[in-house]
Order: structure tokens, then sequence, then C-alpha cells
């Protein structure tokens, strides 16, 4: 077996007595029923799947940014030239992003890998190399990846995963850097739903009317080219459609979140990078949706119908539109509050506390 059919052969759906038990030791905590809102469901779902309750604590986490450039860019889809993304690895390494400050806050780790930048990069700590391209090809014009390729990267990001666990990671955050990959993001979105490209592209990086006009006459080129529009796109395989319209660092983030479910380690996804890589990783896996948590909502309009299509209800809704695995990290702190509610709250009985009337 390859990693990768290894992976996905691991992955299990959350484990129905840990639900059970997580939902029913809730109940018994020295609080009404359901007060913690929505924190209560996303202990119930690590324990779910970690397959025990109480779940164990999701720290110390571990952030992997995955970065690479995107052949679409040449269709005036960003305002921003391309070497921004090698740029901003570079100030990823010398810790100056905003993913950087979000993760001290956090206590996370921060892994940069090149999955397929334009640029060729120099070694340097903290870097890791998985590059299989300088960038894919242009989408509107074929396939962005080779097959070969897309598997090469989903195991690039198993690997990573697999690492930083080894390393002691026990919550995994998605990262991305990629200038022009909101265009590759709302492409997969409407691939792997049926919407309509007008309905999940958005603005990036804060695109003005005119290049969001052609910005969504992209992504409905990039459909129509790679036969994902009609009734047919449905018989492409999730791996097809990947390596169709998608960006290496979609990939390799797909591999992330499959090799951590693989694992029984929680991920928090970031934004519409992320949830549009997670639909690739669903349709590989169904089952690794149950691993996940979505860290935040961001303003990107895509983000929300692949929520919806996972089944996934944010945590953080800030209408950052940032990227880089920021959304994720400020979930962080949240995630590990539900988690410890589970490990250190007393019960109605150890307490001594009267329950309300029947
Ligand atoms: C300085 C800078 C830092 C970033 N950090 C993340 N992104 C984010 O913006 C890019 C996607 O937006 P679009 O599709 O409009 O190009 C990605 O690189 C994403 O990670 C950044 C973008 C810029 C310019
Ligand atoms: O949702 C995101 O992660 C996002 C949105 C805009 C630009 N870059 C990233």
């Amino acid at each position: 077996m390859t990693i990768l059919e290894q992976t996905l052969a691991a992955i299990r759906p959350a484990d129905p007595g840990a639900l059970a038990e997580a939902r029913a030791h809730h109940d018994r905590l020295t609080k009404p029923r359901g007060a913690l809102g929505a924190l209560e469901e996303v202990a119930v779902r690590l324990a779910g799947a970690a397959a025990v309750n109480p779940p164990p604590m999701p720290a110390p986490a571990a952030l992997a940014i995955f970065a690479a450039d995107h052949g679409v860019h040449a269709q005036g889809v960003s305002p921003w030239p391309q070497e921004v993304t090698v740029q901003m690895v570079g100030n990823f390494l010398a810790g100056g992003a905003v993913a950087n400050a979000f993760a001290a806050q956090v206590g996370a780790s921060v892994t940069v890998v090149d999955v397929g930048i334009a640029a060729d990069l120099v070694p340097a700590p903290g870097l890791m190399v998985g590059k299989v391209a300088h960038g894919t090809a242009d989408m509107t014009l074929g396939p962005a990846m080779t097959a070969e390729q897309a598997v090469a990267v989903l195991e690039t990001g198993i690997a990573v995963a697999r690492d930083l666990v080894a390393q002691g990671a026990r919550c995994l955050v998605t990262g991305d850097m990629g200038i022009a990959n909101t265009t590759a993001s709302a492409a997969l979105i409407c691939a792997f739903t049926g919407q309509d490209p007008a309905e999940v592209t958005g603005r990036g990086t804060g695109v003005d009317d005119e290049t969001l006009a052609r910005k969504i006459e992209v992504v409905r080129r990039a459909l129509r080219v790679n036969g994902l529009d009609g009734p047919g796109a449905s018989a492409l395989s999730a791996l097809e459609t990947l390596a169709a319209v998608g960006g290496f660092e979609h990939a390799a983030i797909a591999g992330f979140v499959l090799g951590g479910a693989s694992l029984r380690v929680p991920v928090i996804l970031d934004g519409v990078i992320a949830g549009s890589a997670a639909l690739a990783a669903a349709g590989l896996a169904p089952d690794v949706v149950d691993h996940c948590v979505a860290g935040h909502r961001s303003a990107e309009p895509g983000h929300a119908v692949a929520l919806a299509h996972l089944g996934l209800r944010p945590l953080v809704e800030l209408e950052l539109r940032l990227g880089e695995g920021t959304g994720g990290l400020l979930a962080h702190p949240l995630v590990c509050a539900a988690v410890r509610v589970m490990h250190e709250v007393a019960t109605f009985d150890s307490a001594g506390v009267t329950e309300k009337e029947a």
C-alpha cells in the first residue's frame, strides 16, 4: 500500500461510545445543560475523534504553513505579484508575519513547507522542502497539476502531520501562503459543492469590482476546461478534481488533515483555502471531517459554502481574510477550554450541588 492508501484506510469515524459518554458527562457537570453552547459540541466532537472521554488536551498545537504558486496568477486574479509568496515565506521564517505573532500567543510551533513556490529557496531552519514544481500550470488551460504531483504533495502533507505528531504536537493547525490561491479555492469549492462561481468567488486580498468580475469568469473557465461544470463533474474523482483546479498547498493541506485524522489528532482548519482543501480530503475519506474543527469563518464567501457542505460550525467570526493559519490559531484556546472543562469541572454528585427539579 502507498502512504496515501495506508492513511485513508486508517481514518475512522467518530467513536459512537465515546460520543455518548462525552454527552452524558457534559450533562452531569455543574452548570445548566447546554450552557456552554457550541463549546459543548467541540468537546463531544473531540471525544468522538479520539475515541475516549475525556479526550486528550489538544496542546501543544503545531501550525504548518504550506506555500506554493499558481499558474492562474497569469490571468490577473490577484493585485499582488507572485514574488510575495516567497517573500512572505522569508517573513514566516524570520518570525515577522501575523501567523508568527498568533502562534506565539497560543504557544504553537510554526513549520513552513515549500510544496511548489515559483522561486527556489535557500535551505533555512524551519523550512521543509517538498517542491514538485515551480508553481502549478494555469487551470484555465488544462489541469493545474498531474495526478502524480497531487499524490506526491498529499503524501508530503501526511508526512508533515506525522512528523509534528511524533515531535509531540497534540493538535494540528492548517496554514497556507500562495498568491492567487483564493481563485483555486473558489474553483475547488464550486467543483465539490456544485455552487455557481458568482456565489463562491470573493475578493481575496481585496480586489476591485473589475478584477472580481474577471476572477469569477476565470473560475468559470477553469471549471469548463476541466470538465467540472456540467453533469459530468461528479464523475471525476476527488483526486482528479483536486489536480484539475487545486493548488499544491491545497493538496498538501488535504494530506495534512488526512494525516492528523489517521493518527486521531484533531486538526483546526483555517480559512477558505483550508475549507476547500478539506472538501478534497473529505472526497478521499469522508470520515476525516469527524477529526476537524472549523477554526473560523473567513470573509471570503466560498468559505461559508465549504463549511456548510462539510457540516462544520466555525468557532470564531471576526471577518478575517488573511490565511496563513491565523484564524485557526485564534480558535486554539477555545478548543483547549472546551476540552479542559471535561477534565476539570466537577459533577453535581462530586461537588454536592443539587440538580434542577425535573
Ligand atoms: C502580504 C500578504 C500576506 C499574506 N498572508 C496571507 N495571504 C493570503 O493572500 C493570498 C490569497 O489572496 P489572493 O488570492 O487575492 O492572492 C494567499 O497568499 C493567502 O495566504 C497574504 C497576502 C499578502 C499580499
Ligand atoms: O480565508 C482565507 O484564509 C483567506 C482569505 C483571503 C485571502 N487569503 C486567505
